[in-house]
């Protein structure tokens, strides 16, 4: 199946990217849990988790059926939970403490184990959601569908723990694999595979300020079809996929 023309959606400042990242995970989080009864998000860490702070305000977080979601984690360090390193502290901190989702919905990875059993076991158990009917598959490719990927960019153009000059991006059979020797620190993590990433139902790439001006260039200026692609110009998902850029961000194109 070919895949969707991007939805582009440019902002003055990064506070406006908030407000329209938040009225668009509300409209999405109504629409999945009409249908279907709930809501399964993928969280990326970085400056991701500050972009979301206006769901956790009026009217947005009124506005929410908090308790029909469920959360999963789109890379993690391999790192304790309480660690300053660890994705889902950021998140904590930062979203999920300051919205009534049940503790039981929340999927953070399993401490004390290898990179490569972290993965294996975050792999597994998302197997077991689908099996159990807690989470959707695609009917094209078999992994996964998630409703929503809220996806970030590092500035060289790396999205979740998929870097330019390493395999796992090329990563076609596992849902999850892992890294150890990421070339941003810490070194250990884990992180969702392009074909998972791809299989989701709707991805939003949110990506502001000026550090990520030359990776937007690439992935969306005019020569963006040229060359060996940045990880993030393989986010291309069966479902929609909507790009959240601030001016800086698009201060290249
Ligand atoms: O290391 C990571 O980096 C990316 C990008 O972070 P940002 O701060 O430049 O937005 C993030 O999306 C990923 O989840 C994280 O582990």
């Amino acid at each position: 199946m070919a895949p969707s023309t991007p939805n582009i959606q440019t902002f003055e400042t990064e506070d406006q990217v908030a407000i329209a990242l938040a009225v668009y995970i509300l409209h999405l989080s109504a629409k999945f849990i009409a249908a279907n009864g709930s809501f399964s998000v993928v969280l990326s860490g970085g400056s991701l988790i500050d972009t979301l702070r206006k769901l956790t305000e009026p009217p947005y977080v009124d506005s929410i059926d908090w308790s029909k979601w469920s959360i999963f984690f789109l890379d993690e360090r391999v790192v304790p939970l309480d660690h300053p390193d660890s994705n889902y502290k950021l998140a904590y901190d930062g979203f999920l403490s300051k919205v009534p989702i049940p503790e039981s919905n929340i999927y953070p990875i399993k401490e004390r184990l290898s990179p490569e059993e972290a993965a294996d076991e975050y792999e597994q158990r998302l197997k077991d959601l689908v099996a159990n009917k807690k989470l959707r598959t695609s009917e094209i490719t078999g992994f996964a569908k998630f409703d929503l990927m809220l996806v970030g960019m590092g500035p060289e153009g790396h999205v979740a723990s998929l870097f330019c000059w390493h395999f796992q991006r090329f990563e076609k059979i596992k849902w999850v694999t892992f890294i150890t020797d990421s070339p941003k620190p810490p070194s250990n993590r884990i992180t969702f595979t392009f074909p998972l990433i791809n299989s989701a139902s709707e991805i939003a790439m949110v990506v502001t300020g000026e550090d990520a001006a030359d990776a937007v260039k690439v992935a969306l200026g005019p020569h963006a079809s040229y060359g060996f692609p940045l990880p993030v110009q393989k986010v291309s998902p069966e479902g929609g996929l909507t790009w959240f850029l601030d001016k800086a961000a698009i201060s290249e194109l």
